[in-house]
């Protein structure tokens, strides 16, 4: 049975990031996932889990200069040592949070960059991340992830389809090393949403969804997709892990704007519970 985190990096924006904690568990939610986590003190958010009884399943690891654009240093060529020490920070904080999931932001491709240097770049850096987490993670680990995100929102990105990121991971043949799959983004790029999950979830190579409306980024049940179809289907292929609700409340940052648009997460959450 599917079972879904609150992304609390899109959504309770309403309310301050450490109230959307409180916020995700009054409306039921067992579980977040946020961006960036490193404008606290990683013993500050363990104590917001713990108060409110959520597990974090997923974080992002130091993307480089988020304000001045930058989206991943993971393919940059010349980065290497900041890429290092920012996977170091991140294992620390999911030590403590006791998250087993790191996404890597793949990056942007730098103008001019010789193409198989860049890929080259990405596959050393990525080894190296899903290397020192198995190290300082054991005897558990901790997955790093490779997410495919569509060049319409992210110009320039140098993961876009889940065929590129199966490849790489099957390049990079480290055991952590999973594919997450956005299935905002996978619409966006490519379609056929369907084949692809009964294509890829059977090799095992999948240790995390996210979904959003398509195309407003909206709630899942606004826009193109048919989400109880694909959760069905999920369910069917025995997915039990996590969907992260990634999505930008259609309601905006208005008073209970997220909690008002979790009509479609209702049947779901039901589900769980029994
Ligand atoms: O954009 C997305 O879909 C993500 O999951 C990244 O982590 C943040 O941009
Ligand atoms: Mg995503």
């Amino acid at each position: 049975m599917p079972r879904f985190a609150a992304n609390l990096s899109l959504l309770y924006n309403d309310v301050d990031f450490l109230d959307r904690f409180a916020a995700a568990a009054r409306d039921g939610f067992r579980a977040v996932e946020f961006l960036f986590p490193y404008a606290y003190a990683p013993a500050q958010l363990a104590a917001l889990l713990q108060a409110h009884g959520l597990q974090q399943v997923l974080f992002n690891a130091p993307p480089g200069n988020w304000e001045a654009g930058e989206r991943g240093i993971a393919c940059i060529p010349g980065r290497e040592a900041e890429f290092r020490n920012g996977m170091a920070q991140a294992v620390k904080y999911a030590l403590t949070l006791g998250c087993p999931r790191i996404h890597v932001m793949a990056g942007l491709v730098p103008q001019g960059a010789d193409a198989s240097t860049v890929r080259n770049t990405y596959i050393a850096n990525v080894r190296y991340a899903a290397r020192l987490a198995a190290r300082l993670a054991a005897p558990h680990g901790i997955h790093i992830l490779l997410e495919p995100i569509n060049g319409r929102d992210m110009p320039g990105f140098f993961l876009n389809r889940q065929d590129q990121a199966h490849a790489l991971l099957a390049e990079i043949a480290e055991p952590n090393v999973k594919v997450q799959m956005d299935l905002y983004h996978c619409q966006i790029v490519e379609g056929d949403l369907a084949t692809k999950i009964r294509q890829y979830l059977p090799t095992g190579n999948i240790a995390h969804f996210q979904i959003a409306g398509v195309p407003e980024r909206h709630e899942p049940d606004v826009g193109e997709l048919n989400y109880s179809y694909l959760f069905q289907l999920l369910d069917s292929l025995g997915w039990d892990g996590w969907i992260g609700c990634e999505y930008r409340p259609a309601r905006g940052n208005a008073p209970h704007g997220t909690s008002d648009g979790l009509g479609w997460l209702k049947p779901w959450l039901q589900a769980d519970v029994n």
